[in-house]
């Protein structure tokens, strides 16, 4: 009997599109997965390395790679990322992503997935998990400085979970912020765009940063006493999205500790002790006063891919048939 190989595996390895996981996904199910994945991370229970990020200089690309084993749940995955922030002159996504999910117990590929929906939605349930434990309870007012995939996400990831009145929205490119308000102007009373992150943020009760900026875009001069921000670009050292004020006055919160100290352009200019993790508030470790200025600096890690994965795979991975 012939053994069992990588190669004739694959007659078995299920490929799963973007659209069947769009069609899947849902926050309901998602943001409880991801707030118990972030839980299990701060708690020990998730083996997962510092993901390897290797350069592709002559095209300004990043390839990143990011690996996690939940030991509780007991899931396996690995994810691909390929940055490449100019790919949108060529009509492509700046994030070309994939995730290879597999059987624990034996090490097989069951599945590789399209990861584009999957990091635009998990990443947006840890900012809606963040929200809920750190913003003002009563919060009516939500900024969203960009307007790209990530921002579309958060809009609608938190308005599914809290009750905007309004919405306003800065992005560098007017018109492009101004099609994207019409996109979700369903989603708050009032939507509007302002040509500047000032009037944009100083209303705000929670605020979402999803750019590719590598200067500060929001300055703590602009903030309210009380306003939670969720950080979801400058995820590498060099980049940055928020001023030192602004890193002066908030606490802050990280998805991890150590891909904060070592991947936050904010917190590594600024020289920012990271406060907990959101892992540790949830697990009851640590208190935040919500009426304070917080920041929850999300760098994006493996373990919340996993879990997405993980719901996909439980969903609709294992009925379906070999091939898209
Ligand atoms: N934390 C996480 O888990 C996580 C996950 C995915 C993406 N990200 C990061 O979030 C950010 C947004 O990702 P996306 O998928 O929405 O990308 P996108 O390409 O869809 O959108 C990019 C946005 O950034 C804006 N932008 C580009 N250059 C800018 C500049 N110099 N100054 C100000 N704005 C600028 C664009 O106008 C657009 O609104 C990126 O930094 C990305 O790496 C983080
Ligand atoms: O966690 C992620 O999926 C992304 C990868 C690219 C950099 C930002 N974080």
């Amino acid at each position: 009997m012939q053994e069992p190989t990588t190669f004739n595996m694959v007659s078995r390895l299920k490929l799963i599109s973007n659209s069947v996981i769009e069609s899947t996904l849902t926050y309901k199910e998602l943001v409880p997965a991801i707030e118990k994945c972030l839980a299990n991370f701060s708690a020990g229970k998730v083996v997962q390395p510092l993901r390897s990020v290797v350069p592709v200089e002559p095209h300004n690309g990043l390839l990143f790679s990011m690996c996690a084993h939940d030991t509780s749940e007991d899931v396996l995955a690995l994810k691909n990322v390929a940055l490449y922030p100019d790919n949108h002159k060529q009509g492509l996504s700046s994030h070309l992503t994939q995730v290879l999910y597999f059987q624990p117990s034996t090490g097989a590929l069951l599945a590789v997935m399209d990861g584009e929906s999957i990091t635009a939605m998990r990443t947006a349930a840890a900012s809606v998990v963040a929200t809920k434990y750190l913003a003002k309870e009563d919060s009516k007012v939500l900024s969203i400085l960009g307007a790209g995939v990530q921002a579309y996400s958060h809009a609608k990831a938190l308005t599914s979970s809290f009750k905007f009145d309004k919405i306003f929205i800065w992005n560098r490119t007017q018109s492009t912020g101004e099609k994207f308000c019409e996109e979700i102007k369903h989603l708050a009373k009032v939507v509007k765009f302002c040509p500047s992150t000032k009037e944009a943020v100083c209303d705000a009760d929670v605020i979402v940063t999803a750019t590719f900026s590598s200067t500060p875009i929001l300055h703590g001069q602009d903030l309210k006493e009380s306003v939670h921000i969720n950080s979801v670009g400058a995820c590498t050292p060099h980049l940055r999205e928020l001023d030192d004020r602004c890193m002066e006055l908030c606490a802050v919160i990280a998805d991890s500790r150590v891909s904060a100290l070592a991947e936050s352009g904010d917190i590594i200019s600024a020289k920012k002790e990271v406060l907990c993790e959101v892992g540790n508030i949830i697990n009851g470790e640590v208190e935040v006063n919500r009426t304070r200025r917080t920041l929850f600096k999300s760098l994006g890690i493996a373990v919340e891919d996993v879990t997405a994965a993980n719901l996909v795979w439980e969903k609709v991975g294992k009925q379906q048939p070999v091939g898209f």
